[in-house]
């Protein structure tokens, strides 16, 4: 199984620290000097990542593995463009909306690509971009937002643990417990402090 990184290929997930222009969402919103986001530095925020086979998606052995790992035993497939998704401006809108999840929320990107927006331990927005092969799992309790970028199309797998519960709770909903569990889990990785600036 592969991780998200592979040296010589393209990658499929990548990430970066954005700036804070109010310019369409869509745009990559790089800082000037771009500032990367290590994968291991993901991982440390909880975040999980594969690369994975997608045109061979439906006899993958590495997806069948990693689904019987974690417990992946829903699965389907959600296409966001404006011509395919029912209600598009709506929800392209509420997927902006800083929110949680109380379970995981599982994306394989089968084909196009999409930025996913989560925050480090210090506030600072980070963005995931995910092209076609890239797999991530954000935490139950992290916030974060979902976009399309200007390419205007995505063919996500989303992936669930049973019945799948949708509900995202928009920022701030610091009280359920998904959130405090997320927050002692950073801590017991020494992630939960902010860092002082120097
Ligand atoms: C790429 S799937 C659409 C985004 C989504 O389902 C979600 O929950 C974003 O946070
Ligand atoms: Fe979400």
């Amino acid at each position: 199984m592969e991780t998200a990184f592979q040296e010589g290929k393209e990658e499929v997930i990548s990430a970066w620290y954005m700036d804070d222009s109010e310019e369409d969402q869509r745009l990559p919103h790089h800082r000037n000097p771009k500032q990367f986001v290590s994968l291991d530095k993901l991982s440390e925020l909880g975040i999980l990542s594969w690369r994975l086979d997608s045109d061979n998606y439906e006899n993958d052995e590495s997806l069948k593995k990693i689904r019987e790992a974690r417990g992946y035993s829903y699965v389907d497939i959600c296409d966001v463009c404006p011509e395919k998704l029912p209600n598009y401006e709506v929800k392209i809108k509420n997927f902006f909306e800083e929110h949680l999840h109380t379970d995981e929320e599982i994306r394989y990107c089968l084909e196009g690509s999409g930025y996913f927006d989560v925050r480090d331990q210090n506030e600072q927005w980070i963005r995931i971009a995910v092209k076609k092969g890239g797999m991530i799992v954000l935490p139950a309790g992290m916030y974060h937002r979902f976009t399309l970028d200007t390419d205007n199309y995505i063919k996500a797998m989303r992936l669930f643990v049973g019945e799948p519960i949708w509900t995202p709770y928009n920022r701030p909903h610091d009280h359920l417990p998904a959130r405090k569990e997320y927050l002692d889990s950073l801590l017991k990785k020494g992630e939960g402090q902010p860092v002082e600036a120097n």
